[in-house]
């Protein structure tokens, strides 16, 4: 077994709180403890809160060049610890070691593009309706953020909440997601080797009750927050009772269309991505594929036979395709919604059994479900699992109705040869984000990312519209 890390908070860049009851366990073998931890109280979100209070004044006054060069140095090197960090993501989350270390990237990557963002707050000048008077419009940083984030990306969301908010001037209370601490501490650990000031950017380890404790604390400033969808309400209702920002990002169902006149072998490595990779626990999954008649069999066939291909394992196994579900309440997840679709006559194609393997981990089957109803549960709840179904449709319309008819709207694709379908697609889809002939998940890292309707509120995270919710306009008028 590899090394137990022994955590800690970071608190006004002191790791602090010895005592660690709680454990991190690695998916693929539940014998194999990844971190102890310490379970954070609301006197630590306090501390935590208060030293990030205190970094604020010096920290937001200083050069975008001090701001931007620790962000670059930090990204310089998690691409150097790639591998062990890579290695540390997969043992503790279950995605496969390449996808443990394409997350790492992605995240010093992130951390590179906000370096440049921390030099590019523009503002603007305007001539105002009165003679002899100026505008400008220029962008501050706002204050202390407190960032909630989720178990299945756990360096990446991390970076791309952190980093925004540090290279605009903010200070920081980050929480990471219960089943994923170690992750997040090696970023954290990174920033601060990179030359990050003390109090800049503090950690809390431990349960909900740390995010409720950031979210009710008056001397949080805004919130960023990734989950599900019940926590992310209360979220905000706490956040705008007191008046502090929020932002949000929660679930998606997200449908892929595939039309007849669709490239079959595009078609089918475009669901087998979006649906089972990153083992379809990312919110950006498409859990929908709404398939034409003239291509649906040959479709579900040629699909049914590549996701029985696909070998389940170990995480660090080099020949793994699909790791572990991050925890055993996810795994039981992806059986009870397997459970509902046969109950409402879906027929599984493969899948749908529990597997036997010779580790202790949280493995579920990769399943394919067809002739499942557009209304069904299987096809109106988020199951974030290696899970997908099949809707038969008749036409584009059909399919473009069935796509937007849940509460979800977060991601929306389409498999086409047709430009006037790809086009329509484009602009009628009600998703935050469309794709034409590309999986639903796996986005870029300097565009927008959010979605519509219960999957995302407030303004959008990621590239240069991260700007929004981590500044402050101000207007300034000014006569000589
Ligand atoms: N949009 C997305 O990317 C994600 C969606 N989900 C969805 O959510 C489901 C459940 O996953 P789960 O991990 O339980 O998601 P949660 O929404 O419970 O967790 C997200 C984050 O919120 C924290 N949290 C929990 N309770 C509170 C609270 N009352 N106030 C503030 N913060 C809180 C969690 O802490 P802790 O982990 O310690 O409980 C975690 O850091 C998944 O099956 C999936 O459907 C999950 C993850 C990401
Ligand atoms: O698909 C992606 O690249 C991002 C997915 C994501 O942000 C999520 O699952 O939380």
């Amino acid at each position: 077994m590899a090394e137990t890390l022994e955590l800690s908070h970071w608190i006004n860049g002191e790791k602090v709180g010895g005592d660690r009851p709680a454990e991190s366990l690695n998916p693929s073998d539940t014998r194999d403890v990844v971190a102890r931890t310490p379970d954070g109280s609301e006197s630590d979100v306090d501390a935590a809160v208060q030293a990030a209070r205190d970094a604020f004044p010096a920290w937001s006054q200083a050069s975008p060049e001090v701001r931007s060069d620790i962000l670059d140095r930090a990204s310089n090197l998690l691409m150097e610890r790639r591998e062990a960090v890579g290695r540390l993501l997969s043992r503790e989350e279950g995605k496969t070691l390449p996808e443990g270390i394409g997350e790492t990237m992605r995240a010093a990557r992130i951390l590179k593009y906000f370096a440049g963002e921390a030099l590019r707050l523009h503002g603007q000048n305007l001539p105002s309706v009165r003679p002899g008077v100026e505008i400008q419009t220029y962008r501050q940083a706002v204050g202390v953020y407190g960032l909630i984030t989720p178990w299945n990306f756990p360096i990446a969301i991390p970076a791309w909440k952190a980093a925004p908010a540090l290279a605009f001037g903010n200070t920081v209370v980050l929480k990471p997601a219960g089943p994923t601490p170690a992750t997040a501490e090696a970023l954290v650990a990174i920033l601060h080797e990179a030359g990050l000031p003390k109090g800049v950017l503090n950690m809390v380890i431990g349960r909900g009750r740390v995010g409720q404790a950031i979210v009710d604390h008056p001397g949080v400033d805004g919130v960023s927050f990734t989950g599900s969808q019940g926590v992310g309400a209360g979220v905000a209702a706490g956040a705008v009772k007191r008046q502090a920002r929020v932002q949000l990002e929660m679930g998606g169902k997200n449908p892929l269309i595939v039309m007849d006149d669709a490239d079959l072998d595009r078609a089918v490595a475009v669901a087998l991505d979006g649906s089972f990779f990153a083992t379809g626990q990312r919110c950006t999954a498409s859990s929908r594929l709404i398939v034409q008649d003239g291509i649906h069999d040959r479709f579900v066939e040629a699909l049914a036979e590549k996701v029985k291909g696909l070998k389940v394992g170990d995480a660090l196994d080099s020949t793994t395709n699909i790791g572990p579900a991050v925890s055993e309440d996810q795994r039981e997840t992806s059986y009870r919604y397997i459970d509902v679709a046969r109950e409402e006559g879906g027929r599984i194609v493969t899948g749908g059994g529990r597997l036997n393997l010779d580790k202790p981990g949280w493995y579920v089957e990769p399943t394919l479900i067809a002739d499942t109803h557009a209304t069904s549960r299987i096809n109106r709840e988020e199951v974030f699992g290696p899970v997908a179904s099949t809707i038969r449709v008749k036409s584009f319309e059909e399919a473009l109705e069935i796509a937007n008819g849940v509460e979800f709207g977060l991601s929306a694709g389409i498999v086409t040869q047709s430009l006037k379908h790809a086009r329509e697609f484009q602009r009628l889809a009600k998703a935050g984000m469309t794709m034409v002939n590309l999986p639903t998940a796996g986005v870029d890292y300097h565009v927008p990312f959010g979605g519509t309707k219960a999957s995302s509120y407030g303004p959008r995270e990621q590239g240069f519209a991260a700007q929004e919710f981590f500044t402050l306009t101000k207007t300034s008028y000014s006569a000589s």
